[in-house]
C-alpha cells in the first residue's frame, strides 16, 4: 500500500478546516469530460449477494471467460441440463476472452490471469483462503460465515488485516526507506523495501506499526458503532458482532502469526488483533468506501443483439434461442429473490448493508456505479437480466474527496483496467477543490439534508445555502 496523496501537477491534498478536514484540489485546469486521474482500489470486495450471479475475477473483478463461457456458467448454476455445444460468440466489441485460473488451494476462488491469482494470493488470499475441503469448525470458515450472516464489512476489514500480515510476513527483510516530504499541508509518502540480512523481525515490526499508524492517520475514522451510516442495525448489534467477529478472526489468525518468526511479535499481534484497531478499521472503511460497479458484458450483448449489424437474422435467432432458457431461469431466480425481500419488507441484502432501489449498495458515501451507461439505463428502467458486478472498496485518493450537491467530478469504474476513472463534470480551474456527491444531488433540499445526516456534516454548498 503506497499512500500517496498527490499526483504532482494533477491533484494534491490540502487541509481546509477543522470541520471539513482535508480535501483534494486540482493542480491544473481540466475541461468537461477529462479524466482527472484514475486509481486502483487499496482493498475491495464483491458484495456477497452478487457473488452468486456475477462470475468475475477474485482480484480485478473482470467478468471471466467469454460471452459463451458466461452463458455456460449460468446454465450450470441453474442446472440447465441440455448442454448442447454452444458456438463461441465472436462479435467485437462485445467479445471478451479471459482464461479462468483457480486458487492454488482450490477454495473455489477464480481469477482471470496468473498475475491476478498471484497478486491476490501475495496480498491477502494466502491468509484468508479456506482451502478445498473446509471442515465446518475451521475458524476462517466460521469468520466468513459470521460476516455473511451479520455484516459483510468484516470481510473488507479482514482483507486489510491480511494485507498487513502479508506485508510483514512475506516480504524479504524490509528496510524502511521512507521519503516523506511535507509542504504546506500536502504530504507525499513513498515507502520502498529492500533486502537486508540482519534482525528481520526487529525491522519488520516498526514498519508494520508505521503502516498501521499511517493508515489511520490518513483517513477519517471512529469506532464503527459510532459511525451511523446504516439504519439496519443498532449500535449494540454493531458492538456485539464486532466482538464475535474479532474473536473468530483471532482464532483463525493467531496460529498463523505465531508460526512465522516475522510476525510472531507481541506488540504487532496485540495491535492488529485488538478491538480498538478492529473497530477503528471498520469505522474507517465505513466512512471512506466507494461503490464499484459495471455492466455484465453478456447483458450488453443481450440488449444490443437485435441492432448489431452484420449478424444474419438466422444466426441471431439461434443465439436468442440459446439464451432463452438461461434468461427464463434468471427471471425466475431474480423474481424469487424479490419475493423473499418483499416478504421481509426489507431493502437490504443479507449482509445488513443498505441497498438502493437498483439493488446497489449505498451504505458508503458515494453512489456511483462506476458506469454512466448504467445510470442512464436505470432511469429508463430497462430490465437487467445478467447482473452487473457490484462491490465496494477503499480508494486512496478518492477517499479524500469532499461532498457537494453541485459536484464537479464523477467516477466511472472500468473493469478493463480495474481502475476508477475520475471525470470532470465541467471545466475545473487549477486550484479548485474537487467535489463528489455522496447522495443523489437531484433530490429536493429537505431530503438531501436528511440523507446527509448520516455523514455527520452540514452541507454548505451554494445549492444548500439557497435551499434549492
Ligand atoms: C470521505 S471523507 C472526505 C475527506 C475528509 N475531509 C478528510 O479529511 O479525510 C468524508 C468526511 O469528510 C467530511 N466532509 C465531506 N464533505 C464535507 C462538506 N461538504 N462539509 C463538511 N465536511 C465534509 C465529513 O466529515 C465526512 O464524513
Amino acid at each position: 500500500m503506497n499512500l500517496n496523496f498527490q499526483i504532482p501537477g494533477v491533484v494534491s491534498r490540502r487541509y481546509i478546516s477543522e470541520i471539513k478536514g482535508r480535501g483534494l484540489f486540482a493542480e491544473k485546469t481540466f475541461e468537461k469530460g477529462d479524466v482527472v486521474f484514475s486509481e486502483r482500489p487499496l482493498f475491495s470486495v464483491q458484495h456477497v449477494y452478487n457473488r452468486a450471479t456475477a462470475w468475475t475475477c477474485g482480484n480485478c473483478f473482470r467478468f471471466l471467460g467469454s460471452l459463451n463461457k458466461q452463458m455456460l456458467h449460468y446454465r450450470k448454476v441453474f442446472g440447465i441440463r441440455e448442454q448442447s455445444e454452444l458456438p463461441e460468440f465472436d462479435f467485437p466489441p462485445y467479445t471478451f476472452q479471459t482464461k479462468v485460473f483457480s486458487c492454488f488451494a482450490k477454495c473455489g476462488e477464480k481469477y482471470c490471469s496468473e498475475e491476478c491469482r498471484n497478486e491476490a494470493f501475495y496480498n491477502h488470499h494466502q491468509v484468508l483462503c479456506v482451502g478445498e475441503q473446509t471442515p465446518e469448525n475451521n475458524p476462517m470458515y466460521l469468520f466468513k460465515k459470521h460476516s455473511i450472516d451479520t455484516n459483510e464489512l468484516f470481510l473488507l476489514a479482514a482483507q486489510a488485516i491480511a494485507y498487513l500480515i502479508c506485508k510483514v510476513g512475506n516480504d524479504q527483510p524490509m528496510v524502511e526507506n521512507s521519503n516523506t516530504t511535507t509542504s504546506s499541508n500536502t504530504t507525499t509518502t513513498t515507502t520502498t523495501t529492500s533486502s537486508s540480512s540482519t534482525n528481520e523481525s526487529q525491522q519488520n515490526i516498526p514498519l508494520a506499526e508505521r503502516i498501521c499508524k499511517e493508515f489511520f492517520q490518513e483517513y477519517q475514522h471512529r469506532d464503527w458503532w459510532d459511525v451511523r451510516i446504516d439504519d439496519n442495525f443498532t449500535n449494540e448489534e454493531a458492538r456485539k458482532w464486532s466482538q464475535e467477529s474479532l474473536e473468530l478472526l483471532r482464532k483463525a489468525l493467531l496460529p498463523l502469526l505465531q508460526n512465522n518468526p516475522r510476525t510472531n511479535n507481541a506488540v504487532f499481534i496485540n495491535t492488529i488483533l485488538s478491538m480498538e484497531f478492529y473497530s477503528h478499521l471498520l469505522g474507517l472503511l465505513e466512512m471512506n468506501d466507494n461503490s464499484i460497479g459495471f455492466f455484465n458484458p453478456l447483458e450488453t450483448f443481450r440488449r444490443n443483439l437485435d441492432t448489431i449489424p452484420n449478424i444474419p437474422q438466422n444466426h441471431k435467432d439461434h443465439i436468442k434461442s440459446i439464451m432463452h432458457s438461461t434468461v427464463e431461469e434468471f427471471r425466475k431466480y431474480l423474481g424469487y429473490q424479490e419475493e423473499e425481500c418483499d416478504e421481509e419488507g426489507c431493502d437490504h441484502d443479507h449482509s445488513g448493508h443498505m441497498m438502493d432501489g437498483s439493488g446497489h449498495e449505498s451504505h458508503g458515501h458515494h453512489h456511483d456505479h462506476g458506469d454512466s451507461a448504467m445510470d442512464e439505463n436505470e432511469e429508463e428502467e430497462v430490465e437487467e437480466v445478467f447482473p452487473s458486478f457490484d462491490g465496494y472498496g477503499i480508494f486512496g485518493l478518492q477517499a479524500m474527496v469532499n461532498h457537494s450537491c453541485e459536484p464537479n467530478i464523477n467516477v466511472a469504474f472500468s473493469n478493463s483496467d480495474n481502475r476508477a476513472h475520475i471525470m470532470a463534470l465541467r471545466r475545473i480551474e487549477a486550484g479548485e477543490e474537487l467535489y463528489h456527491s455522496y447522495i443523489d444531488e437531484e433530490l429536493p433540499y429537505d431530503i438531501r439534508q436528511e440523507d446527509l445526516v448520516t455523514y455527520g456534516f452540514k452541507c454548505e454548498c451554494r445549492k444548500c445555502k439557497a435551499r434549492e
